[in-house]
C-alpha cells in the first residue's frame, strides 16, 4: 500500500541509505514501531505513531522493507504523550511510553485479534475478545529485573537490538527500593573496578510484596580452565563471588539498606553447571499469590507483575467449570501457582514442569499450603504427559513464548477435555496453537488480554476453548 504522503523535496531516491523521506505512520508493528509505506515498501520507524507524519531517515534497507530513524515529527498524534522515563528513547526495556496508556491497551487487544485471525485463521465473529485488562497505576509493577553489566560498573537493560546496557537513574517499572539496590550494586562495582569482575555478565534482582529482595549473579565461564570442578571453583572464588558475598554481608544484607523495606535477604551465584549457589543469606524467598504462600527458587519462574497476575489467574478460575468431580491438568505449571488455586475447587490437579527447581518448589508449596489433591511430574510436557493416570476434564496450559509442543496439542485432541484454558505471553504462537486446536474440533469462546507488561509491546492472553 502506498503512503498518501509521497516524497517531498528533501527526499532522495528510495534505496539510498540515509535518504530522508516524509512518512505517515499507519499502524504499529508487533515491535511497537510505526509502519508506513514509501513507494510501496513497508517502512518501520521507532518512535513514530499511527496517524503521525514524520521526517524519517532511512537507516537500513532490505528487499521488502526498510527501517527509518525519526528525525522530526511533522504532524503529531493526539495520542502522543511525553515519555516520563529519561532514557526511553535508547533503552530497550519499554517501547510504548510515548503512547497514551489507554491506547496501548486498545493496541494490545487489536494485536491479539489480528494474530488470531491472520495466523490461527480463527473466525472472530463467534469469539468474545474482551478489552485488555489494564492497571490503574501502571508503574513500578515489576518484581524482577535482569540488568546487564557494562563498562565502569553500570547496570542496565539492553539497548534495542544491541548488547549495550543503558544506564538509568530511576527505572519506573521497578520499585524505588529495587532502584536503590541497583544503585548500591553499581556503586560497589564501579568502586572495585568492573575489571575485578570480568566474567560477571548480569545481575537479576527480585523483590516480593514485603520489599524483601533476592540477587542472582550471572557469570561467563572461564574458558581457560578445562576441568569443570576447577571452573566452578573459579566461578566461586575468582569470579567476584567472594567479593560479592562481602557486598552482601556488609552493604546489602537483610534490612541493611535504608528505605528498602526488608532489604536483600539472599545473594546467589550460578555455577558453571547451571546450579544456583547461595552466597549470602538463609531461608526461603517467598511470595503470596491468591492467599497461598509460595517458595521461589532463584531460577524458577514467577509472573513479573503481582497485581496483574491476580487478574490473570482469576480469569482462569472464573472460566474453569470446576467442581469436586473434575480432574484438571496444569501443564507448564512452574512453582504451582495456578495448580494450587485450581486444586481448592477440583477433585485433583496434575502439574507438569520441566525446571527441576520449580517442580521441587511446587511440591514444597503444596505441602506448605496443606494441599494434597495435587501431583507434580518433573520433565517436559511433551515427554511426560503419558505418566498422568487420570483423564482430564479441564486442561490449563501456560507454555513459554515458543508455545506448546505439537505432540502436546495432538494429545489434547485425542483426549478431548471439555475445556482448554490457554494462557500465553506470545500472540503469534498462541494463534498458531489455537489454529491447531480449532482444526481438531475446539472452538475459541472467549479471549482476555491482560496487560502484564505495561509500556512494553508484550501482552498476556487467556483463551477459553470448548468442544
Ligand atoms: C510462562 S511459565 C508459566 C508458569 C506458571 N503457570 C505460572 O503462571 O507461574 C512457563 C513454564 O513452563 C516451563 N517449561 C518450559 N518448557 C517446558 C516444557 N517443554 N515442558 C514443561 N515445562 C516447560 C518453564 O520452566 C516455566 O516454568
Amino acid at each position: 500500500m502506498k503512503s498518501k504522503y509521497p516524497v517531498k523535496g528533501k527526499t532522495s531516491a528510495v534505496g539510498v541509505i540515509n535518504s530522508v523521506i516524509d512518512l505517515e505512520g499507519l499502524r504499529l508493528s508487533s515491535e511497537g514501531m510505526a509502519v508506513g509505506y514509501h513507494e510501496g515498501k513497508a517502512t518501520f520507524v521507532p518512535g513514530l505513531l499511527p496517524g503521525e507524519i514524520g521526517q524519517v531517515q532511512i537507516v537500513e534497507e532490505k528487499k521488502n522493507w526498510q527501517r527509518g530513524k525519526l528525525l522530526k515529527i511533522l504532524k503529531a498524534s493526539g495520542d502522543r504523550v511525553d515519555p516520563p522515563c529519561t532514557v526511553f528513547s535508547v533503552c530497550g526495556g519499554c517501547q510504548l511510553q510515548h503512547l497514551k496508556y489507554e491506547q496501548t491497551l486498545v493496541w494490545k487487544k487489536q494485536w491479539v485479534a489480528d494474530a488470531l485471525s491472520r495466523i490461527g485463521k480463527i473466525q472472530l465473529d463467534s469469539v468474545t475478545i474482551h478489552p485488555t485488562i489494564g492497571m490503574d497505576h501502571p508503574w513500578r509493577y515489576r518484581n524482577k529485573a535482569r540488568l546487564h553489566c557494562g563498562e565502569q560498573g553500570i547496570l542496565g537493560y539492553y539497548q534495542e537490538k544491541s548488547k549495550a546496557p543503558v544506564p538509568f537513574d530511576d527505572c519506573l517499572l521497578i520499585s524505588e527500593g529495587m532502584n536503590h539496590w541497583v544503585r548500591e550494586a553499581e556503586g560497589f562495582l564501579s568502586e572495585e573496578g568492573k575489571n575485578s569482575f570480568p566474567r560477571l555478565t548480569s545481575i537479576t534482582f527480585r523483590e516480593n510484596s514485603q520489599g524483601e529482595g533476592m540477587m542472582i549473579l550471572d557469570s561467563l565461564p572461564d574458558a581457560s580452565l578445562q576441568d569443570t570442578d576447577q571452573q566452578d571453583t573459579s566461578l566461586r572464588d575468582a569470579q567476584s563471588l567472594g567479593a560479592w558475598a562481602r557486598l552482601g554481608k556488609e552493604d546489602i544484607g537483610s534490612g541493611s539498606i535504608e528505605g528498602t523495606g526488608s532489604g536483600i535477604s539472599s545473594v546467589w551465584g550460578i555455577t558453571l553447571s547451571g546450579e544456583p549457589e547461595r552466597i549470602v543469606g538463609e531461608g526461603d524467598f517467598t511470595e503470596n499469590v491468591l492467599r497461598a504462600e509460595f517458595k521461589i527458587s532463584p531460577l524458577a519462574f514467577l509472573q513479573v507483575n503481582p497485581a496483574q497476575t491476580r487478574r490473570l489467574y482469576n480469569t482462569v478460575l472464573d472460566w474453569a467449570e470446576l467442581s469436586k468431580e473434575k480432574v484438571v491438568w496444569d501443564l507448564y505449571c512452574g512453582i504451582g501457582t495456578i495448580t494450587l488455586a485450581l486444586a481448592a475447587k477440583a477433585q485433583k490437579v496434575w502439574g507438569i514442569e520441566e525446571n527441576p527447581y520449580a517442580v521441587a518448589d511446587a511440591k514444597e508449596n503444596a505441602k506448605r499450603n496443606q494441599i494434597d489433591n495435587v501431583e507434580f511430574i518433573p520433565g517436559k510436557v511433551e515427554d511426560t504427559f503419558r505418566q498422568i493416570t487420570d483423564h482430564p476434564d479441564i486442561v490449563v496450559l501456560d507454555p513459554p513464548r515458543a508455545g506448546a509442543h505439537k505432540r502436546v496439542l495432538e494429545r489434547l485432541l485425542e483426549l478431548k477435555p471439555d475445556q482448554i484454558i490457554y494462557v500465553s505471553c506470545d500472540p503469534g504462537t498462541l494463534a498458531r496453537d489455537l489454529g491447531i486446536l480449532q482444526s481438531g474440533g475446539y472452538r475459541v469462546v472467549e479471549v482476555q488480554p491482560v496487560d502484564m507488561f505495561p509500556w512494553s509491546v508484550h501482552v498476556e492472553t487467556v483463551c477459553l476453548l470448548s468442544r
